[in-house]
């Protein structure tokens, strides 16, 4: 039998692996009709599914019903109450947006008066192509949908937005109830410079820092310090309305001051903050002379913070914790023994790649007999030179030495946000970057290379279903991916050097490492899967 036709076997009907006996099993009996390859395809078939049940269990709707309690004419959010008389004004902006009015709608649309969000460009019709009108505002909707930020980019439709919803903020009254809905990409898609910065120069400051790596914290200080609305500026532009942010959070730790730099929350970063940050990047020399003088006019002023926010109540609706469980569930139910490595994944995307790729290798040596020489040394790899927790490392090889004992395959689950520091001109995103650095280093290792019964697949994937400039949402990478490239005529360490990781995965393997799932309508940070097959496929 094919590889193709095998897939099809096994992915049959969308609950087949509800009924699954354990993948080992089913691998099992792959092996006896099929080859290696058949295993890798079905396990890159299962890490799909397992990214697409964390996807769903983000998507804004649920958690934004969840959120919310309507009793009469009495909304009730968390410990506060608030009276609904046709009072309500929506305005909102993220990636996640869309499902979050829908749900508003659906418990409280008879009060709402009016709205505008802002959205990424081109969510609607990703979103109705796939049947996910349902993550979009009803089609009679008061709150007007604004598209713009291609790329993630602040653009001049996002600045029309952000100023539609900076007027329908700022003429709220007393008896007003304004709801913002906040998520992931919300930064870009309300830009409002201070108004001695355009919006081009601020723009510039905020790629050039995003190409020396800087983290999302460090950003969206520099941010917040030369915007308008952000930093809590919404919220105080609201009064005397009341406001409740509802906020489902794209940054690790759940920081709400910090997901889409803040416009409801108050804000304790200072324009010396700013400063600093632009030092550290060294960008000093670069940025435009009116971010520079605005700054330092700023921080000589010393001006205190308006910091009352007593109108304001903020909601934390969603993080990637919901979907890591999810991942896990499905995952389990596909038959791998999982373990969640972490929620708050950090660092240069390279230099995570290499790790997992030794993690791999740490996970296949306990498949292959457990060498201690070779565990030791790959143990204090992790250890010393990636920072790897100790006690987690030991919990990734209780949970090896039980799959090996029970013939399943082994599945490590982790969530976080990784940066690129970028060297060379080519086209990616911080996911695709991290497949190919997995695949490099995988390619050297000497177990994951020769040793041909134990298999790896490893995918990294953006929930918004985006990674960087691209049209794919991230990259899956097995050990052989680059030897197969290279018979290709395609040098992966150069695509990796280049910052090219996009071409690389369009063109090896007939694109197939690509992971294109289209924009999700969600948004809650990168999700990475691990998976190793050890003996299950010793009959091969
Ligand atoms: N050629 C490239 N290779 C690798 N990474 C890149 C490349 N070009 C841009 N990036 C990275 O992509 C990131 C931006 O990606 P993206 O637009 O998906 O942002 P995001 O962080 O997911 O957005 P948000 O959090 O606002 O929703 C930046 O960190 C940038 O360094
Ligand atoms: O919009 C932003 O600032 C990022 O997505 C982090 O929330």
């Amino acid at each position: 039998m094919r590889a193709a036709s095998l897939v099809a076997y096994f992915t049959k009907g969308s609950t087949a692996f509800l009924s699954r006996k354990t993948l080992c099993e089913q691998l099992k009996r792959m092996a006896h009709v099929g080859t290696v390859d058949n295993v890798v395809v079905q396990m890159k078939t299962d890490v799909k599914a397992i990214f697409n049940a964390a996807v769903d269990s983000v998507l804004p709707r649920q958690m934004v019903h969840n959120s919310l309690k309507l009793s009469g004419n009495v909304l009730n959010v968390e410990d506060r109450s608030y009276m609904l008389n046709h009072n309500v004004h929506v305005v909102g902006f993220g990636k996640a947006v869309g499902g979050m009015i829908r749900a508003v709608e659906e418990e409280v649309g008879d009060h709402i008066v009016g709205g505008v969000a802002s959205v990424p460009l081109g969510t609607q019709e990703a979103l109705r192509a796939k049947g996910r009108g349902d993550l979009l505002p009803l089609p009679d909707s008061k709150v007007v949908l604004m598209e713009g930020a291609a790329d993630n980019l602040p653009d001049e439709a996002a600045h029309t937005a952000a100023q539609r919803i900076c007027d329908q903020v700022s003429s709220l009254t007393a008896g007003d109830l304004l709801i913002v809905l906040i998520s992931g990409g919300g930064s870009a898609l309300l830009p409002a410079p201070v108004p001695s910065v355009t919006l081009q120069e601020k723009q510039s400051v905020t790629r050039l820092l995003a190409a020396r790596g800087a983290t999302i914290t460090e950003l969206n200080t520099v941010r917040k310090n030369l915007s308008t609305l952000k930093g809590g500026k919404l919220a105080l532009a609201a009064r005397p309305a009341q406001v409740i942010s509802l906020i489902l959070s794209d940054i690790v730790g759940d920081p709400l001051d910090l997901i889409a730099s803040g416009p409801t929350v108050p804000d304790s970063s200072t324009p010396q903050d700013a400063i600093n940050v632009i030092h550290k990047y060294d960008i000093q020399d670069d940025i435009p002379l009116s971010v520079w003088s605005y700054l330092t006019r700023q921080y000589q002023r010393k001006s205190s913070k308006d910091q009352d926010f007593s109108h304001v109540q903020n909601v934390l609706v969603g993080s990637n914790s919901i979907a890591v469980s999810a991942a896990k569930v499905c995952a389990e139910k596909l038959g791998y023994r999982t373990l969640v490595h972490s929620t708050c994944l950090q660092g240069e995307a390279s230099t995570v790649g290499e790790m997992y790729a030794t993690m791999a290798a740490l996970l296949a040596n306990v498949f292959n007999g457990r060498d201690r020489i070779i565990e030791k040394s790959l143990f204090n790899s992790l250890l010393q030179k990636y920072g790897v927790d100790g006690s987690c490392l030991r919990l990734v090889l209780q949970v090896a030495v039980e799959a090996e004992t029970q013939k399943k395959p082994v599945c490590i689950i982790s969530a976080g946000e990784t940066t690129v520091t970028l060297r060379g001109d080519g086209k990616g995103g911080r996911n695709q970057e991290m497949a190919l650095a997995t695949a490099v280093a995988m390619s050297r290792d000497s177990i994951l290379r020769y040793e041909s019964r134990t298999q790896v697949v490893f995918m990294s994937a953006g929930t918004d279903g985006q990674d960087g400039p691209t049209d794919a949402a991230g990259a899956l990478a097995d050990p052989g991916q680059v030897t197969r490239a290279n018979e290709q005529g395609l040098a992966a360490t150069e695509f990796l050097e280049n910052n090219d990781s996009y071409n690389f995965y369009r063109s090896a393997d007939g694109g197939q490492g690509l992971v294109t799932t289209g924009l999700t309508g969600t948004n809650v940070m990168d999700i990475q899967i691990l998976t190793v097959c050890g003996s299950c496929d010793s009959n091969l």
